[in-house]
Order: C-alpha cells, then structure tokens, then sequence
C-alpha cells in the first residue's frame, strides 16, 4: 500500500494510508477529519448492522419470500404529513446534469444551462483515493467560484450563472480504505459527506444555496433515517441550523420502491424529494430474485422504463412525492450525443426527447442528463409541459394506484439473443477494464456506461446462465461454457476499440469469475475496490 508522503496531523486513532499529494493537506485539514472520525466512530456500528439486515434479508428473498409494503408503517403511509418546505434553490430542477467529480467536467456541467448539477462520487465515478480528494478539491474551488482549468488549449473558467450544485457521496455498501478509524476502515459516504460539509456548507450558505446531496443504493426506510442522523449530529457539529441540509434519495432498489412514503418521512426535515434511478432498479430486481428459476429478463436493451414493472415503480415515486410536496425527479437516458453520425445521432436525440417528454407529462418535476448537449433538448420538453411554473408538484395523480404485484412483474422475459449477451459481456469488459484505470464512465457503443449499467449487464449473464428461461431466441440455453467461450472474442473486440491496456486482461478476468461464479458478488465494485 503507498503510504502517505506528507505528514497530516490525525485525530487520535485515526490513520490515512493513502498518498498524500500537494493539496490534500488543504482537504484533509485537522479539524475536517475531526469530524470524519466523530461520525465515523458515531454511526459505524449502525451501518455494519444495516449491511448486516441487507443480507438477511436477502437470503430470505433468495429462499422465496416476496417483499410488499411494510404492514407497521401503514400509518405512516396513511398519515397525512408534507416534507419541509423546499430552499428556493432547489424549487426549479427541470434539467440535473450528472457527472463525475472531474475538474474539467465540473466546470463544464456548471456551466451547461442545467437548473442543478449532480456531482457524483458514485455510479460514475471509480473511487481512488486521488478521485476522491482531488474530487472535494474541484468541489471547494466550484463553491467558491474559483475553479478554472488550462487545457488542450482550452480555458474553462464559470459562467456568472451556473446550475446548483447537488452532491452524491457513496453508498453504504462502499468503504474508504485508505482512512481507518480505530483500525477499521471507515464509510466511504460518510468520508464523502463529511468533508463535503466541513469545507462548503457554510459558503454555500452565504452564496444563497445550501448543503444538497443525492443520496444512492438505500434498501430501506432505517438506512434512510441513518443519513438523517448524520444529517442532525454535521449540522450540530458545525452550528448549522437544523434542517439546513437537504437530500434526495434515488430509489433504485426494488425494496426501496416498496418503502418510499417512510424514506420520505424519515428525511422529511432535510428532503428534497426522490429520483427514479432506473439503472441500478433494474440491476437490483435481477439480483433480489437471482435464485428465481422463473425470473428472467429480456436483453438489456429491452428492458426500458415502459416495461411493465418500470412503469409501475415510475407512477408510484410520482405519484408518492407530490403528496408529500417533494419534488419528483426522473432518471437518466444513456444516450448521449454522436460524434460524426447525424442519423444515429438524431435517433439518439429522439430517444432522450421522448424519455423527458413522458415524464414531463406523467408529472414529474424534472429529470436527468448525461452530457450538455442534452441541456437544451430536455428543457424544452420540460418547459413544453411546466411553462412558466417552478415544478409541478401540485400535479397530484390520484389515478394512480400500484399494486406489490405490479411492482414485480418482471416483463419482457424475451428476447434474449447471441448479441444480447455478447453485448453484456463486451460492455462488461470495457467498463471494469477503463474502472481499474480510474476511469468511472465510459462512452459504450454510444451510450453512456456507469457502474449502474455495468452491473445490468454482468447480473444478467450470471442469470441467464441460471435460469430456466435463460435460453437465446435459436432456442440454445446460456451455458457458463457459452459465456467463457465468448469473454476472449469480446476481449479482442474492446482491445480493438481501447488499445492493448493490461486493465482490460484484468477485466476479463474478473468478468469471467463474477459471471460463472456460484456466488453472486453483491455489487461488482466490491472485488474491484481492492485492486485500485
Ligand atoms: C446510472 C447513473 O448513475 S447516471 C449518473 C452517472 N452517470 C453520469 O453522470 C454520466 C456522465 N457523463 C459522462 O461522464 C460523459 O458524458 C461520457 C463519459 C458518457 C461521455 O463523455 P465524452 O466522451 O467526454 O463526451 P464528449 O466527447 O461528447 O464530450 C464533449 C464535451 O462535453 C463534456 N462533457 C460530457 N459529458 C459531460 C458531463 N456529464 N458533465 C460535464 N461535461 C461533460 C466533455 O468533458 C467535453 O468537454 P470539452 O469539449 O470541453 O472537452
Ligand atoms: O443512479 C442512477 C441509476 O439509474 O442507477
Ligand atoms: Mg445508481
């Protein structure tokens, strides 16, 4: 492990294994991971143990057991309560531009015409100890409206009007390897979290917005009410104002979706609302019911938000804020703009104008992208349905009434295809390789590739590898000899695309294992993260 080369003064206890480069000295300040530790030795236990009810539960589910709506919060779903009034920096959010927390492209997605800007840690982002310090140095320098950048002979410098800045710290399930508290690695969320607050919350403050994050992969109502505790002791911690910071939750786990009024309500002092973040709803179905001969689903390209489960879990996030006042905020298209192809590009650009115009239409108060040249084409189809309003979340859709069952019917089942699950093995490759480089987001046959849309692809492959109906549409099943037969052809074709790069051996390598494997890795950054 490299060890630091610069000497930090550390809270006792704690200790940084990661390099320390010029500058990381400014982020990792005495008194910021001070409050690290704090909440770190505050809340450890409780998130081990939260992990530790995600895996119960899902040997439960693995043995048969359907989720459904909790019956001893009924009275929470039935009560009539409203989240916080909304800052006004977060009334108006038609467009969210996302993106990792790369200097260059912070710069550009604030600059982008976006209502807000996601910046993430996360789905998109590879979590090496440099993209997570350098990522909160590009954070201190955006908030301040310091941040430029020489490069390619290009100056990037912000725009006087730029989005609001909404950031997403990691999941509960991801460590920080390179900080240990007591001996024991800490919540990589909370690291994200924490010195995102220490260094910004109160400039923010004074420039007229607020502390705002997304908060990714919760799988039920108590991991929620865990944020909001660290919410209440940070804002304790630094003499902010309770309630001061807000955060929308991303329901992109099928249990999430059976508890989404009670995510609402434990957050309802710091909510602004939840998003529909239909990657990893869909990575999360298949890997919920992975031990379900029965369940299958079609190649990934078939699965889109008017399959019936994804619509039924769309119209019930909608329709669940809006009678709560928060605000309802679509997903994200991977389709992204194409170079030199003005054709394939318009049919790209189709695909994400009608992907914005139904959620316009359904009720939704603004929904995501993932590059700015897709700014403009989702405002109009936003500002096409809202006019002049901020949001409409006094559209309220008392027609629409889910069901459990229709949250679970998992359709289409076909088809599956040779190039479907070569397609899933190909994306699979090209994402882990260029994610052991550092690189957390990939451009893919012309869609965007994050870690949300890689694990689709390596689940289904594990699955269809198990599943009765796993079987391609010239009626051969998808064997484990099939998929290992196919990784060493795809391996050519992405090194054609990549150049020879010993990350896309590596890659290989571990696709083969995780997709054969008897096991089901529960998420594919795990055995990553130990070889950055
Ligand atoms: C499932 C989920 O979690 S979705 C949320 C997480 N995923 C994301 O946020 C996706 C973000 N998008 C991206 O990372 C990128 O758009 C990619 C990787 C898909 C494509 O990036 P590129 O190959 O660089 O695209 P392209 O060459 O067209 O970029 C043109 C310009 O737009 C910039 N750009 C592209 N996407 C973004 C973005 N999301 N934010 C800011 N700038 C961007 C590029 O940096 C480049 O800038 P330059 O002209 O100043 O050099
Ligand atoms: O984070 C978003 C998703 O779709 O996954
Ligand atoms: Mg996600």
């Amino acid at each position: 492990m490299t060890q630091p080369t610069t000497q930090l003064t550390l809270p006792a206890g704690m200790e940084i294994t990661g390099a320390i480069a010029p500058g990381y000295e400014q982020i990792l300040t005495p008194d910021a991971l001070t409050l690290v530790a704090k909440l770190s030795r505050a809340f450890e236990t409780r998130r081990q143990e939260l992990l530790g009810v995600r895996v119960e539960r899902a040997k439960r589910l693995d043995a048969g057991e359907r989720p459904d709506f909790l019956a001893d919060t009924a009275h929470i779903r039935n009560g009539d309560w409203k989240i916080a009034p909304l800052p006004a920096a977060l009334e108006c959010r038609r467009v969210e531009i996302t993106g990792p927390v790369d200097r260059k492209m912070v710069i550009n997605a604030l600059n982008s015409g976006a209502d807000s800007y996601m910046t993430d840690f996360e789905d998109s982002n590879a979590p090496t100890w440099s993209n997570q310090i350098v990522g909160q140095i590009n954070m201190r320098d955006a908030v301040r409206k310091t941040i430029a950048l020489e490069q390619n002979g290009k100056s990037y410098k912000l725009n006087d009007k730029v989005a609001t800045l909404i950031v997403r710290p990691r999941g509960w399930h991801l460590d920080e390897k390179h900080v240990l508290v007591d001996g024991k690695r800490i919540s990589g969320g909370i690291f994200d979290f924490a010195l995102f607050m220490f260094h910004n919350a109160k400039e923010q403050l004074a420039r007229g917005a607020g502390p705002y994050f997304y908060l990714p992969k919760m799988e039920s109502h108590l991991e929620a009410r865990l944020w909001n505790d660290i919410f209440v002791m940070t804002q304790t911690e630094l003499g902010l104002p309770q309630g001061t910071i807000k955060a929308t939750v991303l329901i992109e786990t099928i249990l999430a979706a059976f508890e989404m009024d009670e995510i609402l309500y434990e957050l309802r002092e710091h909510s602004s609302g939840l998003n529909a973040g239909r990657w990893d709803y869909i990575f999360s179905c298949i890997k919920k019911f992975k031990l379900d001969k029965d369940f299958c689903l079609a190649d990934r390209a078939k699965v889109t938000m008017t399959a019936p489960f994804m619509r039924s879990y769309a119209l019930l996030l909608l329709k669940t804020c809006h009678k709560r006042n928060a605000p309802a905020i679509g997903g994200m298209a991977a389709l992204i703009p194409i170079k030199n192809d003005p054709a394939k590009n318009e049919i790209a650009m189709g695909g994400v104008r009608t992907d914005k115009a139904r959620d316009a239409t359904d009720g939704y108060d603004g929904g995501w992208v993932a590059h700015p040249g897709l700014v403009e084409l989702a405002m109009t189809e936003f500002t096409k349905v809202l006019g002049d309003k901020l949001n409409q979340i006094d559209k309220q859709r008392p027609d629409v009434n889910v069901t459990a069952t229709e949250l679970l019917d998992f359709k289409p089942e076909a088809p599956i295809t040779e190039a479907g699950l070569r397609y899933n093995i190909n994306v699979g490759i090209h994402y882990l390789g260029a994610w052991l480089d550092g690189n957390g987001c990939v451009p893919i046959h012309n869609l965007m590739e994050d870690a949300a849309t890689a694990e689709i692809s390596r689940a289904q492959v594990w699955q269809w590898i198990r599943s009765t109906k796993g079987v391609l549409d010239d009626g051969r099943k998808v064997t484990a000899e099939m998929v290992l037969a196919m990784i060493p052809e795809e391996l050519v074709k992405v090194k054609g695309l990549v150049g020879d790069g010993a990350t896309y051996d590596r890659a290989a390598t571990i696709f083969a294992e995780m997709s054969t494997s008897a096991s089901f890795a529960e998420f594919l950054t795990l055995p990553l993260y130990e070889e950055i």
